[in-house]
C-alpha cells in the first residue's frame, strides 16, 4: 500500500501548489501563532481553495481552546486535526465530539517505553498518531513544540502495534525518507523542516523531491 505523505506547514501559493501537484495525501496548516510557519485561517481558507478535492486538509493546533478550533473551522474547511500540545486524552477525545472532525494525536518520542504509554493513552481515542521526535528544553532559543528538525531514533518503532493509521515525523528530509521507511514500515510520513529553503520558506523542489522519494520507497517496499 502507498505510503502516506503529509506536507505540513505551509504558507504561500507556490508550496501549496507543489505539494498538491506532487500528489501528497495531507497539507498542513499550523494554526500556533508562534510559530515561523504561522497561518490564519482566512489565508489558509484561500490557499485551500486553489484546488478542489486533493489532499486532506490537516489543521495543527497547540493546545488550542475550543473558541479558536472554532473560529479556525467556520473559516477554513479541515479534514484532520492534528493536536500537537499536550492535550490529554480526554481532552482530545473531547475535541473529536464537540467538533466531529477526526483528530491525529501528535507525540514527541525517544525510547520504546514512550510510543506504548503514547498509543496505551491515545491509540482508543484518536483517529490517527504521529510519532515525533521531543521538542527541545523549555528555553531554547527557537524551540517549537514540533517542526524543530529534530530527528528520535526510529528503531523504537519496530515492532509496535499502533492501533490506528499513523506517521512518522521529525528532521525526516528527501534524502533520508526511503530509509526511514524501509527501518521501520511507516505506513505515513510527515515533514516541515526538510523541505524547506529557510526557515518557514518552503522550497517546491525539495517538497516534489520529498512526495516522489516516499511514494517510491513505498513501492519499492510493497513490490
Ligand atoms: O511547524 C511548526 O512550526 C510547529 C509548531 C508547533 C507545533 C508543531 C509544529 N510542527 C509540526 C510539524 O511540522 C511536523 O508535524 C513534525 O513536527 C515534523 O517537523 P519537522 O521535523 O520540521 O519535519
Amino acid at each position: 500500500m502507498s505510503v502516506t505523505v503529509k506536507i505540513c506547514g505551509l504558507t504561500d501559493a507556490p508550496g501549496f501548489d507543489a505539494a498538491v501537484a506532487a500528489g501528497a495525501d495531507m497539507v498542513g496548516f499550523v494554526f500556533y501563532p508562534p510559530s515561523p510557519r504561522a497561518i490564519t485561517a482566512d489565508a489558509a481558507a484561500a490557499l485551500s481553495a486553489r484546488h478542489a478535492g486533493g489532499p486532506l486538509r490537516v489543521g495543527l493546533f497547540v493546545d488550542a481552546d475550543d473558541d479558536t478550533i472554532a473560529a479556525t473551522l467556520a473559516a477554513v474547511p479541515l479534514d484532520l486535526l492534528q493536536l500537537h500540545g499536550a492535550e490529554p486524552p480526554d481532552r482530545v477525545a473531547a475535541i473529536r465530539r464537540r467538533f466531529g472532525v477526526p483528530v491525529m494525536k501528535a507525540v514527541g518520542v525517544a525510547t520504546r517505553a514512550e510510543v506504548a504509554r503514547a498509543i496505551a493513552d491515545y491509540g482508543a481515542v484518536a483517529d490517527r498518531m504521529l510519532f515525533d521526535a521531543k521538542p527541545p528544553p523549555a528555553g531554547t532559543p527557537g524551540a517549537l513544540p514540533g517542526g524543530n528538525a529534530a530527528v528520535f531514533d526510529w528503531s523504537v518503532m519496530h515492532g509496535m502495534s499502533v492501533p490506528v493509521p499513523w506517521l512518522l515525523a521529525g528532521g525526516l528530509t528527501p534524502d533520508n525518507v526511503a530509509r526511514a521507511i524501509a527501518t521501520v514500515s511507516a505506513p505515513g510520513v510527515d515533514v516541515s523542516s526538510g523541505v524547506e529553503r529557510a526557515r518557514g520558506v518552503k522550497d517546491p523542489a525539495l517538497i516534489r523531491a520529498f512526495v516522489a522519494a516516499a511514494k517510491a520507497a513505498s513501492r519499492e517496499g510493497s513490490a
